[in-house]
């Protein structure tokens, strides 16, 4: 028998089954990455099994390309897909106005450039990851490694005037070695607490030759579905129509192929 679901990961699996309802046969898919992602790389093979849909999938790692091959899934390249209908991915933090934090899996950089190549992106996630405003999760930003003591000391210049509640910055480990990304790149994530201006934010980061891309998803995501433990599902949508309510069986996690 497998174990009981936390109610974090009950949420997710809400969130992913919810979503996966919105994949029509014939679509050019793109997949998140991370916890909740993997989540619904799982429901739509489930689904696929089933019905016997024909999709094809553009992963945003690595990792998740692992999992969408093991699991049967059509996989290929962005620039083989060339656009897709949708991507569905997680987020480290949405607000009202579906802006978004994500790269909390270090993913973020692929993570963008397929969900700007998609007609619509929807963010799954559990109750925690919705905040009145941004930057209580601290926000990634990839580097390169070439000259990445002298971009992170860029990076600490457009601090001191971002409109940000604290300034605290750290480059991510793996072990004792800088955790490095699938496009061969660092992380630094910035304890901000609070950012009250994003686009402003995103944009004066972007001015530092070393950062290739932050964690601000900004106007990308058109709908948020949240899943909660026991089931309920509701979808939130960035054009401010009324929120849609739904219901999933968290029984059928169980069910789901495992890689
Ligand atoms: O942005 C991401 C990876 O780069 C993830 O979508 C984000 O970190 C959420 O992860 P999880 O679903 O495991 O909470």
């Amino acid at each position: 028998m497998s174990e009981p679901l936390s109610q974090a990961d009950a949420g997710k699996f809400a969130a992913a089954r919810g979503a996966v309802d919105l994949v029509e046969d014939g679509m050019k898919l793109g997949l998140g990455t991370g916890s909740t992602a993997n989540w619904m790389v799982r429901a739509l093979a489930a689904r696929v099994a089933r019905e016997g849909l024909t999709l094809t999938c553009v992963p945003t790692s690595t990792r998740t390309g692992d999992l969408a091959r093991a699991l049967g899934l059509t996989v290929v390249t962005l620039d083989e897909a060339g656009w897709l209908d949708l991507t569905i991915d997680g987020a480290d933090e949405f607000d009202p106005a579906l802006n978004l934090i994500k790269g909390g899996g270090g993913a973020h950089l692929q993570e963008k450039i397929v969900a700007a190549a998609s007609d619509r992106m929807v963010v799954i996630t559990d109750p925690s990851k919705d905040v009145a405003q941004l930057g209580a999760f601290p926000l990634p930003v990839e580097i390169t490694p070439f000259g990445m003591g002298v971009t992170s000391k860029l990076i600490g210049k457009v601090l001191e005037t971002a409109a940000v509640g604290a300034r605290g910055s750290r480059l991510r480990m793996q072990g004792d070695a800088p955790f490095v990304t699938d496009e061969g790149n660092h992380i630094v994530d910035l304890a901000l607490e609070r950012i009250d201006a994003p686009a402003d934010l995103a944009a004066a980061l972007l001015q530092v030759p070393g950062v290739v891309e932050t964690g601000l998803f900004l106007g990308l995501c058109d709908a948020v579905v949240i899943g909660h433990p026991d089931g309920r599902v509701e979808t939130r949508r960035a054009d401010g129509s009324a929120p849609v309510f739904a219901r999933v069986d968290p029984a059928e996690a169980a069910a789901l192929p495992v890689a």
